[in-house]
Parts: C-alpha cells; sequence; structure tokens
C-alpha cells in the first residue's frame, strides 16, 4: 500500500506541476476513510514533536478543516491558487472571485464532485444532490417548481409557530444550553411539515425523553435518521434493518426508524395517488387536493404521474420521476435543509448574546414590520419582503461561518481557467475548491472589519444607495466597510447591555446589499447547481427571527464578578474555538457548554 501510495503520489505531483502554481504535498488524502476518523488526533500528537517534526505540511493541510485554522494564511503565501498534491488527488484551492464565479457558471467543464454526495442516495435515488447531466436536469426542474411560493408561505407560518414555541421554552428555563439542540428541532419540524404534510409541535430539551416510547411515529424515525445520517450514510439503512446481525440496541432501534421513516414515506405515496385518482375520476369537484396542504411530497408524485402525451417535446424529457426518486428525493431535501440552517441559527443566536445593540436594531426592524399583531396575523407575502435587516443577520452568519463545503472536478478533460490573470490548464480528474474563508473574509473585498460578525454591512438606505451610483460592483455593496454606516455603527462598550439602536433615518426604505462580486458569496453556491433550498432558508430565518426576537432577548449568563464586555468576549473567543467540522458540516461543536439567558425584552 505505500508503495502503490508513493507511485500514486508521485504522479499526481508530475501533473499538479503543470498547474504552474505552488504545490504543498501532503502523504494522505483528506477523504481517506480511516483517516476521516483519525486525522486530527494524530495531527494533534505529531504536533508536540520538536521543531520540524512537528511543523510541517503535514500538520499544518493534513486533516479535515486544517483552512479554518490557518486563516488568509495559505493563500496570503502562495497566492490565489495553489495545489494539495495526495496520493489520490491533487486538490486545487481556488481564492479568485472572478475564476470561482467562472467556474461555477461552467457547470458542465467543472461538475460538482458527486463522488462525494452519492451516499446520500440511502433511501431510493438517483437524487437531486447526486445525479448528474441530463438526468440532474430532469430531477433539478421538478424539484424547482416544488420549491414554489405556496410551498414558502407553509415554510413561513410553520417557522414562525416553531420559533415561537422554542422562545417559551427557553423564558421557561430562563438559563438555557439547548440552543443547539433545539435549534436542530425546530428546522426539522419546519422540513417535516413542508416536505411531508407533518405538523410536528415543539418539544425542548427536557421534554424529549418521554418521546421514546412511540417508536413507530413519524417524528421519531425522521428524529433518529437525521440525528444519525453520518452512521446511515457510512453502512446505509439495509446495514441497521438485517436481523441476522448481532449489535447494539441503539444501532437496532436506527434500523427501526429506517424501516418505520419508509413505511411512513410509502403511506404518503400511496395517499398522493389515491388524490390524484380521485381527481381524475371527479375532475372540477371539491377534492381531497383541496382539502390539504401543499406539500413537496405531493408535488413530486404529481410530477411523477405526468402521462408524457400531454407534454410538449421539450417537457417530455423532463417528465416523471420514480417512487424511488421520490423517497430518494424526500430524504435529500430533509437532509440538505436541516443542519445547514440549524448550525447556522445557532451561530446567530451566540453571536446576537453578545452583540445586543444587533439585537436591538433587528427588533426594530422587526416591530416596525409587525407591531404587536399576534403570530396569526402574519402575513407570508406583506412582512416577509419587509425584513431586511433578518436576512442581514442570516447573510453575515453564513458569511463568517460557511457551513458547505463544496467540492467540483474537471471530470475526465482538461480545462482552462483564468486565474488572478494567469490562464491555468487544469488536469483532469482534479477537484476543484472554492477557497471561502478567502473570498468571504478577506480586507481587500470586506473592509478593514471584514473578520468580525457585522450584519450592518449589508443595509443601506435606499437614499444612501442612489448617492453611491446604484447596487452592486460600481456603486454601494456589503463591502464598503458597513451599508448602515451612514449612522454611527452600534458598538458595544464596558457593561452596555442594551444601547438603543439609532433608526436615524426611521421611514427611509433600506435595501439588502449585493456582496463585493458575486464570487465573493458562495454560501448557497452558484450557477445552475446553487442550492434550490436559498428561498425556503430565507422566509424559514426570517419567521424564526421575528418570532423569536421582537418580544425577547439573548445575553450570556454572566460568571460571578465578570463584567458583560467579559463575558461578551468568552462568548465570542467560545464561537472561535469550539467552531469545527462536526461531519459534514462546519458547526459549533458543544454549544451547550456556554449557558444563555432568554428574557422578555
Ligand atoms: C441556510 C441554509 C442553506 C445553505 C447555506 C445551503 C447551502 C447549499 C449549498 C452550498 C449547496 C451546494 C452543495 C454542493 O454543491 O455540494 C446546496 C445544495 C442543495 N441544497 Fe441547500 N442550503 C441551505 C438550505 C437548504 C434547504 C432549506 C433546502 C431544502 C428545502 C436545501 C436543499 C438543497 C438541495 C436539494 C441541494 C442540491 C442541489 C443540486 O445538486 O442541484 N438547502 N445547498
Amino acid at each position: 500500500w505505500t508503495v502503490y501510495s508513493a507511485y500514486t503520489l508521485y504522479c499526481n505531483y508530475l501533473e499538479a506541476r503543470t498547474l504552474g502554481v505552488p504545490i504543498r504535498i501532503i502523504p494522505i488524502d483528506h477523504l481517506n476513510k480511516l483517516w476521516l476518523l483519525v486525522d486530527k488526533q494524530v495531527v494533534a500528537l505529531v504536533r508536540r514533536l520538536p521543531g520540524v517534526l512537528g511543523n510541517n505540511n503535514f500538520t499544518r493541510f493534513n486533516y479535515r478543516g486544517w483552512h479554518e485554522d490557518d486563516g488568509l494564511r495559505a493563500h496570503d503565501e502562495m497566492g490565489e491558487a495553489f495545489v494539495l498534491c495526495t496520493p489520490s488527488r491533487n486538490w486545487l484551492y481556488l481564492a479568485d472571485p472572478d475564476a470561482l464565479i467562472n467556474m461555477y457558471r461552467r457547470g458542465k467543464d467543472f461538475p460538482r464532485w458527486v463522488e462525494i454526495t452519492k451516499m446520500l442516495d440511502v433511501f431510493g435515488g438517483p437524487t437531486i444532490a447526486t445525479a448528474s447531466g441530463e438526468e440532474w436536469r430532469r430531477i433539478r426542474k421538478i424539484s424547482n417548481s416544488a420549491l414554489n411560493e405556496q410551498c414558502n408561505a407553509i415554510v413561513w407560518s410553520e417557522s414562525a409557530a416553531l420559533g415561537e414555541a422554542m422562545s417559551n421554552y427557553w423564558a421557561s428555563q430562563g438559563v438555557f444550553t439547548s440552543v443547539g439542540e433545539d435549534s436542530r428541532t425546530v428546522t426539522l419540524h419546519v422540513l417535516s411539515k413542508a416536505c411531508f404534510g407533518q405538523s410536528l409541535p415543539f418539544e425542548g430539551h427536557h421534554g424529549r425523553a418521554s418521546d421514546t416510547s412511540a417508536s413507530a411515529s413519524f417524528r421519531f424515525s425522521l428524529l433518529t435518521i437525521m440525528e444519525n445520517a453520518l452512521l446511515i450514510l457510512a453502512l446505509t439503512p439495509s446495514f441497521f434493518t438485517n436481523r441476522w446481525l448481532p449489535m447494539p440496541a441503539a444501532w437496532r432501534k436506527l434500523g427501526e426508524a429506517c424501516d418505520a421513516f419508509r413505511g411512513h414515506m410509502r403511506q404518503l405515496y400511496q395517499r398522493e395517488l389515491r388524490v390524484l385518482e380521485e381527481k381524475k375520476l371527479t375532475p372540477g369537484e371539491e377534492s381531497l387536493e383541496k382539502k390539504r396542504d401543499y406539500t413537496l411530497m405531493a408535488a413530486l408524485v404529481r410530477a411523477s404521474q405526468e402521462r408524457p402525451d400531454e407534454k410538449d417535446e421539450e417537457d417530455r424529457r423532463f417528465a416523471n420521476l420514480t417512487e424511488a426518486e421520490i423517497y430518494g428525493n424526500m430524504f435529500v431535501f430533509a437532509f440538505a435543509g436541516h443542519d445547514t440552517t440549524a448550525h447556522l441559527l445557532t451561530y446567530a443566536v451566540f453571536f446576537l448574546a453578545a452583540n445586543p445593540t444587533i439585537q436591538t436594531w433587528v427588533a426594530d426592524e422587526i416591530q416596525q414590520v409587525l407591531g404587536t399583531r399576534p403570530r396569526s396575523e402574519w402575513d407570508y407575502h406583506a412582512d416577509f419582503p419587509r425584513l431586511k435587516r433578518c436576512l442581514a443577520i442570516l447573510y453575515e452568519t453564513l458569511r463568517v461561518k460557511t457551513p458547505v463545503c463544496e467540492v467540483k472536478w474537471t471530470e475526465d478533460r482538461a480545462q482552462q481557467l483564468r486565474v488572478a490573470g494567469q490562464m491555468l490548464t487544469v488536469p483532469p480528474q482534479t477537484l476543484m475548491i472554492p477557497s471561502y474563508l478567502y473570498v468571504h473574509k478577506h480586507a481587500r473585498y470586506w473592509g478593514s472589519d471584514a473578520m468580525e460578525w457585522q450584519p450592518e454591512r449589508w443595509i443601506a438606505t435606499r437614499g444612501a444607495v442612489n448617492e453611491a451610483g446604484g447596487l452592486g460592483e460600481g456603486g454601494l455593496h456589503a463591502g464598503n466597510n458597513g451599508g448602515y454606516h451612514r449612522r454611527a455603527r452600534p458598538h458595544v462598550v464596558e457593561d452596555e447591555k442594551d444601547e438603543s439602536a439609532d433608526i436615524s433615518q426611521e421611514g427611509e426604505e433600506e435595501v439588502l446589499l449585493p456582496p463585493p462580486s458575486r464570487g465573493n458569496y458562495l454560501g448557497w453556491s452558484e450557477g445552475a447547481r446553487d442550492c434550490p433550498g436559498k428561498r425556503f432558508s430565507h422566509v424559514e430565518w426570517a419567521a424564526f427571527l421575528a418570532a423569536m426576537f421582537r418580544d425577547w432577548k439573548v445575553e450570556p449568563q454572566q460568571l460571578p464578578g465578570e463584567t458583560f464586555a467579559e463575558s461578551r468576549t468568552r462568548v465570542l473567543d467560545f464561537v472561535e474555538k469550539d467552531t469545527d467540522y462536526g461531519g459534514l458540516l462546519l458547526q459549533l461543536m458543544h454549544p451547550e457548554k456556554v449557558p444563555l439567558v432568554w428574557s422578555r425584552r
């Protein structure tokens, strides 16, 4: 194995040299399955060795998430492109926003490396996340039409209800430590409603123990599967449902959950078929279809029943999804939309706890838009578009803590790509890695406060935008050192807890600014294969924040003798130190370690 690895490493090195960019050699591929289990522990041990033995390319680059620790250093040292050469493949890291956007737009030349997402097909496939070429275009078209405004309206009301329930729960606790877990619960429940039409009541951390008896319930199966998604992806559901294999009780339960989840999907599928059948038999009548909520499942089943003869030539290619594809895609939607939003929400709660002035700033907007109206009177179409500061918080959190890392590649053909003025010929089979941290956080693009969490940078008044010559690269954008800079930026001073945000331009319409360039903001990806759930996540987020921060506020629980400024620094330090890749996404690993206080505003 060692000789073979040395040989392939040498071959990859020769190929990497043809690129003409700096190369760093590492002995083990980042995605080597065995290495994934022990990489950080081994690297931490080797780092203890003296001198160059403990400080070299291996200890710097050879573990997952190295770039979070390295920050801007690698590209500052090596320029906008460099290669990590491994025995398996060459990884080309790119930090030139123009090259990146060019790469995203040339989806055929630089497709997604689906080898890494293939494991998502555990409940059937191919799925939107794993298919390529014509097959992907067919599934994507159907998915895009399913993720429509009807779906978003449901997301809005369900998220608001769950955000309110979560706030009430935290208030009942006073001091709470369950923000990570509760955020995962609410995002999963929103997906449950939007995908399957199942409205699940919020249950906080302490209410969950009693839940386990209902092992066949939908909530149990969905929750168990999502909590153990990585195990399921690695070993597949059939491993856990195999009765002949000896395994721990918890794994057996996982098998039961997989079976129950499949059973629920089958039931829902059959129900949708019956609804469609009934509609055909009694067209025009008040059908079952009208009596129940829109769901993504129903939309996909409907698409699967489209008759090719009812469509024109162009659409015929796109029609129909098989039953297995529907199950697979439903799982992928639930998987892709769950932890992404949940981890960002957890980050945002911590950032807001450390920034009371921003809380007041966003609460002002929510109060202006929603007044004192009860939640039942909130209106998706009228209220959501006005919650721009809420979205600014999402944009900023996603800028500084980008959870999803994408991998594109050149497949079996060499491709030309201009990077920082130099035309590169990228060899076949090269993996292309966008350096999010660099394009999202470099002062060159985002100003001197690029490293700080400052949601106001995304907001400006309409007047300021007009004055600056419009929105975008030539005019005002989120990198102009703070969009809301036309008033004094809220800042925290020693022991200041709740400085009122000065909305001096109250009444003037605010706009959400674009990033400095499209290649400088890749949180939802770009090009044809960007995130189809982007609008879904916007709506969900705005409703959560509206329900959480109109009437409530969050603070760090202060330690004895600690000033507010000290507790703020402690929280922000914790956020940096506790950030890591747990499983596939960047997240706070132990949010329960820092207690927060939830109280009325
Ligand atoms: C703030 C929350 C979210 C973020 C940051 C996010 C980010 C992303 C990113 C970066 C990708 C591209 C991944 C890749 O190329 O490997 C992606 C793809 C995807 N996302 Fe999201 N996402 C979010 C929410 C959602 C939601 C709520 C849903 C579903 C309702 C969703 C469904 C999907 C799907 C199905 C794909 C695969 C698309 C394809 O391959 O054509 N996402 N997302």
